[in-house]
């Protein structure tokens, strides 16, 4: 199995890219949806975000109000270190329950969707790593056009994360997105080939995909017998 590693800037258009990857059957996590399901209401990322930043954050419905917390932390690089820190492990879980999924039900290339892939040091499980690059000017065009909050909050955004010129040269395949949509159509065609390519199996250990291979193995044999297990008691 492959774990391909996207990412990339706030709206540089990793989405975009994925939404090709899922053109070709090529499943994708997604961490920011991974990172909405850990918000929910009532779950144990809520509970934290709640003890931590109080109950202003939250709307009325007892939901955690998104535009509110994130003018707080985007603005706030302590506050923003901090909400990582409790939401991390949360997330961290949720993707490795996504992936593992993926693998047992047997997918050969499954794509990571993770705006903080380095960040987050994720980068370690994933091979080949694909940056999504556009020049700053055009980040924040696309960014302004798509989300409206303004160019205060764009631009704060955008300094929240590690420079896209920094992430670019930590890539094993760039994709430079500063053009037209089907100028990208054409660059996902050469790296879709690359990717589809089966890793050697020193890039499988390096890439620590092998570490994965043998936690899932443990971790869906575990299932099993639990499952096994439960099945035998009640017949009893
Ligand atoms: C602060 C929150 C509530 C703002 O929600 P909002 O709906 O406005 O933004 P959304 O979640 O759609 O994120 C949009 C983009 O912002 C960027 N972003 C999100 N969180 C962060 C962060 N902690 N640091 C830097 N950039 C971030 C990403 O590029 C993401 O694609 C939300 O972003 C959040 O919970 N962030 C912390 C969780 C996290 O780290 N998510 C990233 C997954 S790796
Ligand atoms: N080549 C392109 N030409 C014009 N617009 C583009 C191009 N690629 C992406 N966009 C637009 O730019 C915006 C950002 O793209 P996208 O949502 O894919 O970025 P993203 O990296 O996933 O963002 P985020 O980090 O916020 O999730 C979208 O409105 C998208 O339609």
């Amino acid at each position: 199995m492959r774990i391909v590693g996207l990412t990339g800037g706030i709206a540089s258009g990793k989405s975009t890219v994925s939404n090709l990857f899922k053109s070709h059957d090529v499943p994708v996590v997604d961490a920011d949806l991974v990172a909405r399901e850990v918000l929910r209401k009532g779950s144990g990322g809520w509970k934290k975000v709640v003890a931590a930043f109080g109950e202003e954050i939250l709307l009325e419905n007892g939901e955690v109000n998104r535009p509110r917390l994130g003018q707080i932390v985007f603005s706030d690089p302590d506050k923003r270190q901090f909400l990582n820190r409790l939401l991390a492990p949360y997330i961290s879980r949720g993707i490795f329950w996504e992936v593992l999924k993926l693998w047992v039900k047997g997918y050969k290339v499954i794509v990571l969707d993770v705006p903080l892939l380095f960040e987050a040091k994720m980068d370690r499980f994933t091979k080949p790593i694909i940056v999504v690059w556009v020049d700053p000017e055009t980040q924040i065009q696309r960014l302004l056009a798509r989300d409206k909050s303004g160019e205060e909050d764009a631009r704060n955004r955008v300094n929240a994360q590690m420079p896209l010129d920094v992430k670019r040269g930590k890539a094993d395949i760039v994709i430079d997105n500063t053009g037209s949509f089907d100028d990208l159509s054409q660059q996902f065609k050469n790296v879709f080939g690359e990717v589809s390519k089966a890793l050697t199996w020193t890039e499988f250990w390096r890439s620590r995909q092998g570490v994965f291979t043998i936690l899932a193995s443990v971790t869906s044999g575990v299932v099993l017998l639990i499952k096994a297990f439960n099945n035998h008691t009640n017949i009893l």
